[in-house]
């Protein structure tokens, strides 16, 4: 916990939106003008997120004793500040914030906080939060921390559902951002693990859920987003479809995402919405690409 970290920095530009906006699902559809426009650099908007993938930083792992082949990614929450430049040199500033003891034989968790700002202007961009599930690792004599269960979801229709397709290679793709985690692309790694083959990066199922809510929830609007908070249920692999279900009402959207094929809940959470008054529900079907 007294451990401090030097600052990193990372710089971004159209070639870091445009990966991220693809690994996020959007541009499948050609014929689409709203996702074009966070594809194609004439007229790019930047999702709110993006950030998450240059700034992930796993030096507190290095010397800790936790077994990294077996850390996940458990939750991850951005809390946007100000909208992004088009292209910036971002200073990152990270420190761990809390580690819970889950108990012996079940696992340690690690909260880390992280602060960016733009190098030139000292400008706060976002805020991270994120949330490592070491498993095997508890048992250390630390503080069990609250029992936080995941939000719950309403019991009605969803107002929206946006589906994304990932490809067997979205990992590959994902990690050219910078998480170059082996447990995301090796299968020896992922074997030992204790999966079948590579999983994808949390981050990227967060890329698809921040993609929807963006689309769905804000009406393309990416400076609407103002926090995006998601708890990471089970692993996705890369080929799963990713439906993201949403719930909007005043100021907020609860969501879930779940891989279509293997009928598996992969991600809940909950975004704030900047406008009061949200944007009417888009359906299932036209959201869903053909
Ligand atoms: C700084 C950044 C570093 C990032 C490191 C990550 C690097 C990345 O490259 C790696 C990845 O991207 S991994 C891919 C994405 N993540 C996943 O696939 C994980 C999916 N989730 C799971 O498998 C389980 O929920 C699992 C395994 C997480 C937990 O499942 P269980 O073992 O069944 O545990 P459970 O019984 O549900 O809970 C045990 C206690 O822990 C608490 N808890 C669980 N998840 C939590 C979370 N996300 N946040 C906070 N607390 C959490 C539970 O509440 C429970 O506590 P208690 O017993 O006190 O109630």
């Amino acid at each position: 916990m007294a451990r401090t970290f030097p600052p990193l920095e990372f710089s971004y530009g159209s070639r870091e939106a445009i990966i991220y906006a693809l690994c996020a699902g959007m541009g499948q559809d050609p014929l689409d003008r709203r996702e074009l426009d966070f594809v194609y650099e004439p007229r790019l908007k930047l999702l709110p997120t993006l950030l998450t993938a240059a700034a992930w930083d796993y030096r507190f792992i290095e010397g800790s004793g936790i077994d990294e082949v077996m850390i996940l990614h458990g939750a991850q929450r951005v809390t946007v500040h100000a909208p992004l430049p088009p292209a910036a040199t971002v200073v990152n500033r990270f420190r761990i914030a809390d580690i819970f003891d889950k108990g012996p034989g079940r696992g340690a968790v690690v909260v880390a906080e992280t602060e960016l700002r733009e190098k030139a202007s000292g400008r706060l961009l976002c805020t991270h939060l994120w949330t490592s599930y070491a498993r095997g690792e508890g048992g250390f004599g630390g503080p069990r921390g609250l029992s936080e269960p995941p939000v719950t979801v309403p019991h009605r229709e969803p107002d929206a559902v946006v589906a994304a397709a990932t490809t067997t290679s979205s990992s590959t793709l994902y990690r050219l951002l910078g998480d170059v985690n082996p447990l995301h692309v090796d299968p020896d790694v992922a074997i030992a693990a204790g999966f079948p083959r590579p999983i994808l990066h949390g981050l990227c199922t967060y890329a698809i859920v921040s993609r929807a809510i963006v689309a769905a929830a804000c009406g393309y609007a990416p400076e609407r987003l103002a926090m995006l908070d998601c708890r990471f249920l089970a692993p996705a692999f890369p080929g799963d479809s990713i439906d993201t279900e949403m719930w909007v009402d005043t100021g907020t959207a609860t969501f879930r995402a779940t891989a279509r094929e293997r009928g598996v809940e992969l991600a809940r959470g909950t975004a704030r919405l900047a406008d009061s008054a949200p944007p009417p529900a888009v359906s299932a079907a036209a959201m869903t690409p053909a």
